[in-house]
């Protein structure tokens, strides 16, 4: 397993937020992580981050409990695009980018390589001396995405990655995260997107963890009435795929 939770609870500032979660993210699955406001989500991915260290339980990175790996292994291990995006930054873009090469020591010019061609992933190869503060919020989002793509992990946490951007730039990410095939465990609002790109969830309700599998199984009217108390229907689900959304825009342009 790229990422194995067992019995893991999290306190933050002496309160009990994260009650015995267990959880595992497989080589190249894409996990989501799901679950109404407040419940908990943030502070289980914080601690496998380290940016909290759990009260009890075990969080294993390729085997490794990750609170006891030195600062720099866990780093070249996992990858996270936080939800707190560093706001006014007096940085270009290249050289927010080039922070995901911290924890190597390789020769710069493998470093200029892995940025450009993170940047260019993320579809900003041409924004790269542009200042980070100057980007609109999506665009952010992106760069930092492409931070962590730098980074060069197996494991890859996102939490909410898809917060400020527009439809199109939301299916783009998601397809991405995707392709990249990249063990992924993201926090995820929108229970159809989860459902469409992720191999599988897990459902968290008042800091515990209460279901977990494939969307298809685990998405059920009753749990989400359960855990959401709002009455859901099933339905064949549209997907705006990319190529849909140019052929939209063509239309669009044809009428115009
Ligand atoms: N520093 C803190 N001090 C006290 N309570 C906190 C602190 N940080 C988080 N909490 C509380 O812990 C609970 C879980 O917060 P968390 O951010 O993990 O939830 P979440 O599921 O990610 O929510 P959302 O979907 O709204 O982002 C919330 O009730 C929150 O108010």
């Amino acid at each position: 397993m790229r990422l194995a939770l067992n019995g893991v609870s999290v306190a933050v500032e002496g309160t009990p937020i994260v009650h015995d979660a267990a959880l595992e993210v497989g080589d190249g699955e894409f996990v989501a992580l799901v679950g109404p406001n407040g419940c908990g989500k943030s502070t289980l991915l914080r601690s496998i981050y380290r940016a909290l260290r759990p009260s009890a339980g075990l969080i294993a990175v390729d085997g490794d409990d990750v609170h006891r790996l030195p600062a720099r292994e866990a780093a070249r291990r996992t990858a996270v695009v936080a939800q707190e995006t560093p706001a006014d930054l007096d940085f270009t873009v290249a050289e927010i980018v080039r922070m995901g090469r911290t924890p190597y020591r390789a020769d710069a010019s493998v470093d200029e390589e892995l940025c450009g061609r993170a940047l260019d992933r993320v579809g900003l190869g041409e924004a790269s001396g542009r200042i980070f503060a100057t980007l609109s919020g999506g665009e952010k989002q992106r760069v930092l995405l492409a931070r962590a793509l730098a980074q060069d992990t197996r494991l890859l946490l996102l939490d909410e990655p898809t917060a400020h951007l527009d439809i199109r730039h939301q299916l783009d990410l998601l397809h991405l995260v995707r392709e990249l095939g990249l063990a992924t465990l993201a926090v995820l609002h929108d229970l159809n997107q989860a459902a469409a790109f992720c191999d599988r969830l897990y459902v968290m309700n008042a800091g515990r963890i209460v279901a977990g599998g494939p969307p298809g199984e685990v998405l059920t009217p009753d749990l989400i009435a359960q855990v959401y108390g709002v009455r859901a229907v099933r339905r064949t689900q549209l997907v705006f795929e990319r190529s849909q959304a140019d052929e939209v825009a063509d239309l669009l342009g044809q009428a115009r």
